[in-house]
């Protein structure tokens, strides 16, 4: 079995309540993740008075128990990977394919700041903010309390603004047994200590494929049980294939179409899972990656007449309620749950803020303006750090269709020289994009590729910039780069177009 426990070090003589020299702040933030953190930078940078209240690691999920390990341990496998495709350079590198775990969990705890957070708590102190320890929960209108684990406690009041930035946590499936199984959540995978010698991962979501992945190049024999037809059921159908395509033969197996239904534990130690197909799959281990909800549990928001699901305007004011004081930002109103679409709120809702604070309204604002998280709606750029990526922008072609535009697709492979480079004739990868033909913009774009992320970016330029598609063809792609996919797309499209 893999040992899951970790020391964390939180420094928790300093910022305790008692040390408060004011209980009135203009803003009060709860939970320090990087969301929370968005909004309390801007608003201190523009003279407001602002605390953040937070109770674990400083810093949030993303820096200690979520993106950056997870990228962290996924990276060296993904770099070997590459490597193996190049002549001249997989000679030098040993057939095995495993990577070296003792080196990535190493490197992964120096990412982590061995789960030290001081660095944050100093990036937010620079940043002009006061910072406390404790947890923080709502007590009426504008007033917060904070309590700290040693009985210190202080109410505090807001004179603008209360900022909800208390992320997310991890839906526990209901299954029969679950309560008899020590089983992971994505903090124990990402802070692994040891390998499982098989892992079975419930959810084949984002966190399921990416630890399929991961653990897969550690060595654990992986099996992953997912309740849709596909995985990353979120993104393209084709993406999702081709992703799974490449993780079968890496080894991993797959149940889709299936739920568990029933856990138990062996004699052995070993753990074993029923599914609504009748097969029972036996492993040392269980990931359970189901999704996540609100972290919105005790922190008061029935005593302010709310229940745990948010609901946000456009400057991420929660509604309805009376008084425009409350803000809920980041995995809090599970709007979209990435740390780069939750500081694009936290932007937001700090510019709302501060202008509140002055007496503008900017209630009304329009679509794109920068009190409105228009990019929620129509251009969520996510990159899924699979072998290969899956990076996509904006709408699916079913949503767009779904939402009534005259969606096409246009999709290419990538056989030309800019590829070809990454490997030896063999970089597999697909591009998609979904127009608006009747406008001749992008709604949507998806890349799949060995470290294809970065090329999604300039997809969400265009797509943000309603660039016209016949402009895009005088951006023109360096030679010999992976941007040459660009080209190609392009010249689909027109041709599509009979230009
Ligand atoms: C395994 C994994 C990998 C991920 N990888 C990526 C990735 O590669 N890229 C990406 O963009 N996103 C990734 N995500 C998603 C990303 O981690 C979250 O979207 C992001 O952390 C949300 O930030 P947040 O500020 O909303 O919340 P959090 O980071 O969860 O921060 C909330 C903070 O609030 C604190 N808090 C909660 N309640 C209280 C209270 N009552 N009082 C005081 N403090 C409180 C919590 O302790 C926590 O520190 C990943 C998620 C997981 C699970
Ligand atoms: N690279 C990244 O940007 C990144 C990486 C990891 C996580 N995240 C974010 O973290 C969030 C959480 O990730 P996640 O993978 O847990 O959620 P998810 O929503 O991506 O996937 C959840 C999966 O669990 C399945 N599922 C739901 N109920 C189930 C049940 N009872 N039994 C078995 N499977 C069930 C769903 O069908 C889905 O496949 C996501 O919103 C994601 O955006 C982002």
């Amino acid at each position: 079995m893999a040992s899951a426990s970790r020391t964390v070090n939180l420094h928790p003589a300093n910022y305790l309540p008692d040390t408060l020299e004011t209980t009135t702040f203009d803003i009060i933030v709860i939970g320090s993740g990087p969301c929370g953190r968005q909004v309390a930078s801007k608003t201190a940078a523009s003279g407001l008075t602002t605390v953040i209240i937070e109770d674990e690691l400083w810093g949030g999920d993303c820096p200690f128990w979520a993106c950056m390990p997870s990228k962290a341990i996924l990276r060296p496998g993904e770099a070997l990977a590459a490597a193996r495709m190049l002549g001249g350079a997989k000679e030098l590198i040993a057939t095995n394919r495993l990577v070296d775990v003792e080196g990535v969990f190493a490197r992964r705890d120096k990412i982590v700041h061995n789960y030290d957070d001081q660095w944050v708590v100093n990036l937010s102190l620079g940043q002009k903010c006061t910072v406390v320890r404790g947890r923080g929960s709502l007590v009426g209108d504008k007033k917060v309390l904070v309590r700290n684990g040693n009985g210190q406690q202080k109410t505090l009041t807001a004179t603008h603004a209360v900022v909800l930035s208390t992320g997310s946590e991890p839906i526990i499936p209901d299954i029969k047994g679950i309560e008899t199984i020590d089983y992971w959540t994505p903090r124990e995978a990402t802070s692994a200590k040891s390998v499982p010698g098989h892992l079975i991962i419930v959810g084949g979501g984002v966190v399921g494929s990416e630890m399929a992945t991961a653990f897969s190049t550690f060595g654990s024999k992986v099996t992953l049980i997912c309740p849709n037809s596909e995985i990353l059921p979120k993104f393209e159908p084709q993406a999702g294939k081709l992703v799974r395509e490449a993780l079968t033969a890496q080894g991993v197996d797959f149940h889709l179409s299936a739920k568990v239904v029933e856990v138990w534990k062996e004699d052995d130690g070993y753990t074993s899972v029923k599914l609504t197909t009748g097969k029972i799959v036996t492993g040392s281990d269980v990931l359970l990656a189901a999704g996540r909800k609100p972290r919105t549990r005790g922190i008061g928001l029935e005593n302010v007449g709310l229940t745990p699901s948010l609901e946000v305007d456009p400057t991420m004011l929660v509604k309805p309620l009376e008084g425009m004081w409350l803000y809920a930002v980041g995995d809090t109103n599970m709007r979209s749950s990435t740390t780069h679409m939750g500081e694009y709120q936290g932007r937001v809702a700090a510019n709302a803020i501060v202008a509140r604070a002055r007496g503008e309204n900017v209630s009304d604002t329009k679509p794109w303006s920068s009190f409105n998280a228009t990019a929620d709606n129509l251009a969520v750029s996510q990159v899924v750090v699979t072998d290969p990526h899956l990076a996509s922008v904006g709408l699916t072609l079913a949503e767009a269709r779904k939402r009534g535009i005259d969606a096409k697709e246009v999709a290419v492979g990538f056989n030309f020289p800019g590829a070809w480079v990454f490997g030896e004739f063999n970089y597999e990868g697909w591009a998609q994009w979904v127009v608006n033909a009747e406008k001749n913009v992008l709604v949507g774009a998806t890349f799949v590729g060995r470290e294809a992320g970065d090329l999604l970016h300039p997809s969400t330029v265009a797509l943000v910039g309603e660039i016209p598609l016949d402009r895009l063809i005088h951006a023109v792609p360096s030679f010999p780069t992976r941007s040459e996919v660009y080209g190609l797309l392009l010249e689909k499209w027109l041709a599509m177009k009979g230009k």
